[in-house]
């Protein structure tokens, strides 16, 4: 049987939510049916995290990704010694630049083959800026490590209800609309496709498209983009043999009987894709960058300082990803 490398967990920022929440995955491994993983760092902020929500963590110390199929079963392997002594709900300097080391090791590895993918915890963007971050996230940083245009990596909220990808990413609303270019709908959509068949064994992928205007506009009584470049778009990936229609409206593109129709919603800036997504499987949600030449997930929530420490930040988006990761990772070991 093919066996993919373990899986190069980052720590995200040690005062969030993150490490304790890569701590309670690894006590459910089994029943999770999780792949073997490992974290980068941060022995001592896992520890105390695990503490936190009354967790003895066993922490195994591993010299390389290798030894961490073995040690597995034992204890959760740090590859490692870097680490910090967090306040949770209190992010500072330290601890950023340890998330930003976890980050950028746990990359190389994936881009090695060492490790078989990478699940990044959650960081705050602007605090690792303040150390050195120089990408608008995490998605953008991983191109980077791979060598990629940012165009090239393409990030997509998956969840037992729905998918979805936004056009545009962390872009401010006011400049959304001069960001939407036929050239970008036609190159994220291809991405799409493509990934969805190699990652997701969806052979040929219907991908609905969203307006960016109410009523996708309204034949241009509601704004012109929706006619002038979504639609123009839409038709040339028609005839390239895609299964992509729109645009649709998209306040009504996420109810139930919509979603049947679908298998992944290609949505014109950030919060029309990620509302739904998160209202509708918030605790099972998983952001993956498609088009990388590794796999990258992580959990669809961010670092919730707020409640960090508190023992209430639930596991099942951090659980979701790193399944997501491992279910990836064998498929590119053994294409099916
Ligand atoms: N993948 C990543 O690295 C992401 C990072 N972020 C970053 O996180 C920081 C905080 O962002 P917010 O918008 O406040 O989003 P957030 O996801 O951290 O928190 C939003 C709300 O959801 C709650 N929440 C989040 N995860 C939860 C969990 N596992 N269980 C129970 N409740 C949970 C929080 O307490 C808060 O009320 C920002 O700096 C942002 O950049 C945000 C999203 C993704
Ligand atoms: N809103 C999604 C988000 O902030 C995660 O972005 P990334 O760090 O995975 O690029």
């Amino acid at each position: 049987m093919v066996q993919a490398a373990p899986l190069a967990v980052s720590l995200g920022d040690p005062a969030g939510i993150g490490p304790e929440l890569i701590a309670e995955a690894w006590m459910r491994r089994e029943r999770e049916l999780l792949a073997p993983f490992f974290v980068v760092g941060g022995a001592g902020v896992l520890s105390a995290a695990a503490a936190s929500r009354e967790l003895s963590l066993p922490v195994v110390q591993i010299g390389c990704p290798a030894e961490a199929t073995q040690a597995f079963a034992s204890g959760l392997p740090v590859l490692g010694k870097q680490d910090c002594t967090p306040a949770f709900g209190v992010p500072d300097r330290e601890g950023a630049a340890l998330a930003l080391y976890s980050l950028s090791q746990a990359a190389e590895l994936a881009v090695s083959g060492e490790a078989g993918a990478i699940v990044t915890g959650p960081i705050a963007k602007s605090r690792l800026a303040a150390v050195g971050f120089s990408q608008p996230g995490q998605t953008e940083f991983v191109a980077d490590v791979c060598g990629l245009d940012h165009k090239d990596a393409v990030m997509m909220l998956a969840g037992p209800s729905l998918r979805t990808v936004p056009l545009t990413v962390h872009a401010p609303l006011s400049a959304v609309p001069g960001l939407i270019t036929r050239d970008l709908i036609e190159h994220k959509a291809r991405i799409v496709a493509r990934a969805l068949a190699r990652d997701f064994g969806l052979t040929l992928p219907h991908i609905a498209v969203t307006g960016l205007n109410p009523h996708a506009g309204e034949d241009g009584r509601m704004g012109h983009e929706d006619s002038a470049v979504i639609a123009p778009a839409i038709a040339a990936l028609q005839a390239e043999g895609l299964a992509i229609t729109g645009p649709h409206p998209a306040d009504a593109l996420f109810a139930a009987h919509e979603r049947d129709r679908y298998d992944v919603a290609l949505c014109m800036y950030h919060d029309q894709a990620l509302i739904p997504i998160k209202t509708l499987d918030f605790d099972q949600g998983v952001n993956v960058t498609l088009g990388l030449p590794i796999v990258r997930t992580s959990p669809d929530h961010g670092t919730a300082f707020a409640i960090a420490g508190k023992n209430v930040a639930s596991p099942g988006a951090m659980i979701a990803a790193l399944r997501m990761a491992g279910e990836c990772a064998m498929r590119r070991a053994a294409p099916l």
